[in-house]
């Protein structure tokens, strides 16, 4: 991030944005409305150009008729077929083309070319990977060997996740991809570190006097992070029955979420200086050393036959294509340490899931309790401060604290402090992947993931996958609908903790308010 500079009003420069994989489900559901906010809300110059690409054959009225549809159903805005419309669409164009073949590259760099002289673009080419990864070698050898690489401008690549299966194929893929691109013009996504409340927490923590001096292992008992998800494997059984929980949340999302937490303030608000600070936390991760010690704090589970809200829920192993006998896991919770000054001690517990009873994603830091507690002999004993980030779908800070009950001589309740962002904000708050392309556009890598994170979680997951692989973690049902297997709250019960509610619910704990 550049110092001083605004970046909420900053336009992206002039530029051909390519989308490989234009036919697909994440260009249909988060790209192309990404593109179509920011240019509604003035964050893309007017010298744009979009190039579709994918297999299928598409006219350009086709193409541009399938990214009228994907923002009518996935926008935030919305748009009649009318003038204003039909001026943007002409800066849509598709090509056909097969991201082995070649020739078709260099008709594309043609396309492009005609493109950047139509709409004064300078050259500036951003590559959108919405592609199976095996695929992001041969797209970038083949962007170098068919002169995409030979503008004028910059040129950057944008890659989704999941980025290799274990640290050795990540290993390779990257090696494959820094033959062609240099590390700062490879932007690889995490979508979590797009979403407003991730990038809050920086702010929270570093723009507030009085987090900081708490934020220790002197005064905070244990942190909880929890990524629900109600749905099942959707129509992505084929991808997910290979990689399961810890691979398509764990590695990424969740480490991720745990670095912003974790991390030591920056001395600059520069990418480098941010993800510097977060590498030192994935190094700080306590490996597990033994089979033994994965299996001692480590669950992985996965869903069986259940119900939510009146509605039955098959089992994984029912659901399309997943293996009949899959022993994938579709939930994993863990006990995490970070074993540096600030956080020795303090374990962090993170659970992920599918088919849980909500979608939510939420810290929960539990403070230490006071050393002696004065109110003895009261009806309430004292309950531990609480703060909670509220990332997703509610948006937002809560803290519990204890206060006088209102009327009462001395009786002590839990009472709520409450930033309900997303009440104010509501649903305007800008999609992460609006966010995320406009960053890189602009070159600004805060909030993407650098090789060296990538691999550093990748070797803290790899032990547990390690051990999972050898059958040293039983995998665990739980009832689709429900919250996972009764050994993740055994796991923070050892501790002489438990999980607090999330998404709202913790709100049942408030005493004074309740009675
Ligand atoms: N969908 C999502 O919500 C998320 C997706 N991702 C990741 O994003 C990437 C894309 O996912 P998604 O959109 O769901 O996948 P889809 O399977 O829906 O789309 C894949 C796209 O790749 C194109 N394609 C496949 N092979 C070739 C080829 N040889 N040459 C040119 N184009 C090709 C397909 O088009 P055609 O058949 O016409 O060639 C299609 O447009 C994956 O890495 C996925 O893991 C990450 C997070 C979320
Ligand atoms: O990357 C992924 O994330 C989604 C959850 O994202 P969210 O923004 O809706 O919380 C998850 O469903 C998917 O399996 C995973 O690949």
């Amino acid at each position: 991030m550049a110092e001083n500079q605004n970046l909420d009003t900053l336009k992206t420069p002039g530029a051909v944005f390519f989308i490989f994989g234009a036919t697909g489900d994440l260009a249909r559901r988060k790209l192309f409305p990404a593109i179509y906010s920011l240019y509604r809300e003035g964050k893309l110059d007017e010298d744009f150009a979009v190039i579709g690409v994918a297999r299928r054959p598409r006219t350009q009225e086709e193409f541009r008729e399938d990214v009228y549809r994907s923002i009518q159903e996935f926008c935030r805005y919305s748009s009649e077929q009318d003038s204003e419309w039909h001026a943007f669409a002409q800066h849509f164009e598709y090509k056909s083309l097969d991201i082995n073949n070649i020739d078709g590259f260099r008709e594309l760099r043609e396309q492009t070319e005609q493109l950047e002289t139509k709409f004064n673009i300078p050259g500036n080419r951003l590559f959108y990977l919405a592609l199976a990864p095996e695929l992001f070698g041969s797209v970038s050898f083949n962007l170098m060997k068919g002169g995409m690489l030979d503008g004028e401008g910059w040129n950057r690549l944008v890659i989704e996740k999941p980025f290799g299966y274990d640290l050795e194929s990540a290993a390779k893929l990257n090696e494959e991809i820094r033959k062609v691109f240099k590390e700062e013009e490879i932007y690889r996504i995490d979508h979590y570190l797009g979403k407003e409340m991730v990038q809050n927490i920086e702010v929270m923590r570093f723009a507030n006097a009085f987090f900081e001096p708490l934020w220790n292992n002197k005064h905070i008992a244990n942190i909880q992070i929890t990524l629900g998800e109600t749905v099942g494997v959707e129509e992505r059984g084929g991808y997910y029955d290979h990689a399961g929980a810890l691979r398509d949340m764990g590695q990424n999302h969740m480490l991720q979420l745990l670095t912003m937490i974790a991390m030591e303030p920056p001395s600059r608000l520069l990418a480098e200086d941010i993800r510097d600070e977060k590498v030192k936390v994935l190094r700080s991760l306590r490996p597990y050393a033994s089979h033994e010690e994965v299996k001692n704090n480590v669950v992985r589970g996965q869903y069986t036959h259940g119900s939510a809200g009146g509605k039955d829920l098959p089992a994984y192993r029912e659901e399309d294509k997943v293996n009949s006998e899959s022993n994938t896991e579709t939930y994993f919770a863990a006990r995490v340490f970070v074993d540096n000054f600030r956080w020795a001690g303090v374990p962090f517990y993170i659970r992920t899931g599918k088919r849980l009873p909500v979608k939510t994603t939420e810290v929960v830091v539990e403070f230490k309790r006071m050393p002696t507690n004065v109110y003895l002999g009261q009806k309430h004993s004292l309950e531990p401060n609480l703060l909670v980030i509220r990332v997703n779908p509610m948006e937002g800070i809560y803290v519990k604290i204890n206060a006088k009950k209102p009327g009462s001589e001395s009786e002590i309740a839990p009472v709520a402090m409450d930033f309900c962002q997303s009440c104010i904000v509501g649903i305007n708050s800008p999609e992460a992947y609006e966010r995320l392309l406009h960053d890189a556009a602009r070159g600004d890598s805060t909030y993407f993931t650098r090789w060296d994170e990538v691999a550093s979680a990748w070797s803290f997951v790899d032990r547990i996958a390690n051990a999972w692989r050898e059958n040293q973690g039983e995998l665990e049902s739980y009832p689709a609908g429900s919250w996972g297997p009764k050994r993740a709250d055994e796991l923070l019960e050892e501790d002489g903790f438990h999980w607090w509610p999330v998404n709202g619910q913790l709100e049942d704990n408030v005493v004074w308010l309740k009675n």
